[in-house]
């Protein structure tokens, strides 16, 4: 449906995506991971067509969108990461206002709101004005307009950001409902990994502009097939015992949460025996030491060396 080929962006001499190559089948949900400043913004502005690439281009059905934008723009529903609501209207004025602009009227656009509201549980508040609702029921509204013209494909900029988790919640859940029964193609981009775990028949994952990984879950964390991660709880931490741990010269990565150390150590080294003693050394009282199947968020800090949160 979609393709990215060698797509770069450059502000000045800075490349915020560089040289991305991806794919969207029709009906995939795929997943766009990365932390903050990655370049998702960036690469789906390009590949919605509002943005110009510095190079590279962005098929859609195998024809160019840079000089013919017209065909994707009519399939296309964004969800941008900023909410665009007029507080002061309600939400039914609102989606009629933005139906508008996506030239909907009369009949067609009364049932097309009825249905949006529906989707996105906010039909019993539809006359309460914008400004009474909580973030989450604005993320949701927000999500309702990208909605209003049916689109074949719909763009989420990190539609989570920020809200409460029932609203997070249900708005993953109405992810899935589009995707399986409107057979909707979505591109989810997210800084969560758990989300993009949930949701993601494909994901990939940028960082600092670049494309560092792709391919299916599973796919993914083969990258870490020859390695494992064993994390580590005790009631409180010390110095000593994280300094013991990262001059181990088998353990290749530590790092440390408030109630976790994590370590990843190749998979057929036995760490069980060394954190123990380590942790009688320097006077730690462990609570638990499991070996983990990895994370994306696991993938994502071997590659790269830092938390996609950081
Ligand atoms: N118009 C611009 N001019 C200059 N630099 C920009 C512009 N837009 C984005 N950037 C830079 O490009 C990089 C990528 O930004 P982008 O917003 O695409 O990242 P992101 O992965 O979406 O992160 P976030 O979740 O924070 O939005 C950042 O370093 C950002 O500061």
């Amino acid at each position: 449906m979609l393709e990215l080929v060698d797509l770069s962006k450059k502000f000045k001499q800075f490349y915020a995506v560089k040289k991305v190559n991806m794919f969207i089948e029709e009906g995939e949900i795929v997943g766009l991971l990365g932390p903050n400043g990655a370049g998702k913004s960036t690469a789906i502005s390009m590949l919605s067509s509002l943005t110009e690439p510095t190079e590279g281009d962005v098929r859609f059905r195998n024809a160019s969108i840079i000089n013919s934008p017209g065909p994707i723009r009519k399939v296309i529903g964004m969800v941008p990461q900023e909410i665009a609501l007029y507080d002061d209207l309600t939400a039914q004025e609102n989606l009629q206002f933005f139906g508008r602009i996506y030239r909907l009227s009369g009949v067609e656009l009364k049932e097309r709101i009825d249905e949006v509201l529906q989707l996105i549980g906010l039909a019993e508040r539809r006359k309460d004005v914008v400004k009474k609702f909580s973030g989450g029921m604005k993320r949701r509204l927000n999500i309702g307009v990208a909605l209003l013209h049916d689109p074949e494909l719909i763009i989420m900029d990190e539609p989570t950001v920020g809200i409460d988790p029932q609203s997070r919640s249900y708005i993953l859940e109405t992810v899935k409902r589009l995707n399986k029964e409107k057979k909707m193609t979505v591109l989810y981009t997210s800084h969560y990994m758990e989300e993009v775990e949930f949701l993601c028949d494909r994901i990939y994952i940028m960082d600092q502009g670049n494309l560092i990984a792709s391919g299916t879950q599973e796919e993914i964390k083969q990258i870490l097939s020859t390695e494992k991660s064993v994390s580590i709880q005790a009631a409180r931490w010390n110095e000593s015992f994280i300094h013991s741990l990262q001059n181990n010269p088998t353990i290749s990565r530590v790092t440390t949460e408030e109630s976790a150390v994590t370590v990843i150590v190749p998979k057929e080294t036995n760490v069980f025996g060394t954190i123990l003693k380590y942790a009688e050394e320097t006077g730690i009282e462990l609570t638990s030491v499991n070996v983990q199947t990895p994370t994306l968020e696991d993938v994502f800090l071997h590659l790269t060396g830092r938390a996609l949160r950081d």
